[in-house]
């Protein structure tokens, strides 16, 4: 498909995903549908094992919601598509995707990186929730999200007082999973996403989920979603491939079966 707002170059097992949207890759109505529409043609594509999102351009990875938007949103009402319907897609994805961060993120930037799966930020860069400087909230997952990554304490700093975080503080209140040069993020982030291309997809895609779906239950549901995953993999032929390597002194060839 045709993706006007995002630069998209298939790699060997994931893909990268640039969004595209100068000056300050805002997500406009166009982004938010052209990821979505990546995430629908990628979900079946068994050459997609890991998906990465980053920002066109050094200083943004995403400035957040088109603020130029707010007034026909004022006007006609819910958009067509909001951020909510791309971001608990990404959080539910059943293949891993990474936020290669190259520039600062802010608001619903920062609030869609946070539904990535993990996430690389530049060590040059910020990352915040400015938006009650707007005097509107984080309406894009931030309330939910934020405190559930670095705790309440710190997350409710963040929002009440719209200030970003340095990327050193992101990384130490475990926000992000490495920092990195600028330069150096979406080679990182393409690392890691050919590894986890490497690996066993249903495997990954029950431990995406038994995290996922765990942390927003009870320990005895989660465990229940655990067990029901483990059990999928153990009669999979790739359980039966990776015991076999591992004999065998191979690297194995996970098939996704
Ligand atoms: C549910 C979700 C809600 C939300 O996400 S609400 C939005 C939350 N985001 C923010 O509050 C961030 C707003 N932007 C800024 O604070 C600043 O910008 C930056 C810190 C990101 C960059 O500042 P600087 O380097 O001084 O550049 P600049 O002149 O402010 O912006 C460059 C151009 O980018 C446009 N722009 C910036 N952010 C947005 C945005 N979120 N939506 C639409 N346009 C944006 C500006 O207007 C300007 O444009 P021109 O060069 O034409 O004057």
């Amino acid at each position: 498909m045709e993706h006007t707002k995002l630069i998209v170059e298939k790699q060997d097992g994931y893909v990268v995903a640039a969004i595209n949207n100068p000056p300050a890759n805002a997500l406009g109505q166009p982004v938010l549908a052209d990821l979505n529409a990546l995430l629908d043609e990628s979900l079946n594509d068994n050459e997609v094992r890991a998906i990465v999102i980053t920002g066109s351009g050094e200083k943004l990875f995403s400035a957040g919601a088109d603020i130029t938007e707010f007034a026909s949103i004022q006007a006609d009402g819910a958009p067509k598509i909001s951020g909510h319907d791309v971001f608990l897609k990404i959080e539910n994805y059943p293949k891993p995707i990474i936020a290669a961060m190259q520039g600062s993120a802010f608001g619903g930037g920062n609030e869609l990186s946070m539904s990535c799966h993990l996430r690389i930020l530049s060590a040059s860069a910020k990352i915040g929730l400015p938006e009650v400087k707007l005097g509107i909230i984080p309406g894009w997952g931030g309330t939910q999200r934020l405190p559930r990554l670095i705790g309440k304490t710190k997350a409710l700093e963040v929002m009440l007082t719209g200030d970003p975080l340095s990327a050193e503080d992101a990384l130490s209140y475990g926000l992000v999973n490495k920092v990195v040069p600028a330069d150096q993020v979406l080679s990182e982030a393409k690392t890691l996403a050919a590894k986890l291309a490497k690996g066993a997809p249903l495997a990954i895609r029950e431990i995406l989920k038994a995290v996922t779906q765990g942390l927003n239950t009870t320990i005895e549901e989660g465990i229940k979603i655990e067990q029901a995953g483990s059990a999928v993999v153990f009669a999979s032929q790739d359980a039966k491939e990776g015991g076999m390597a591992f004999f065998q002194k191979r690297p194995p060839n996970f098939q996704g079966k």
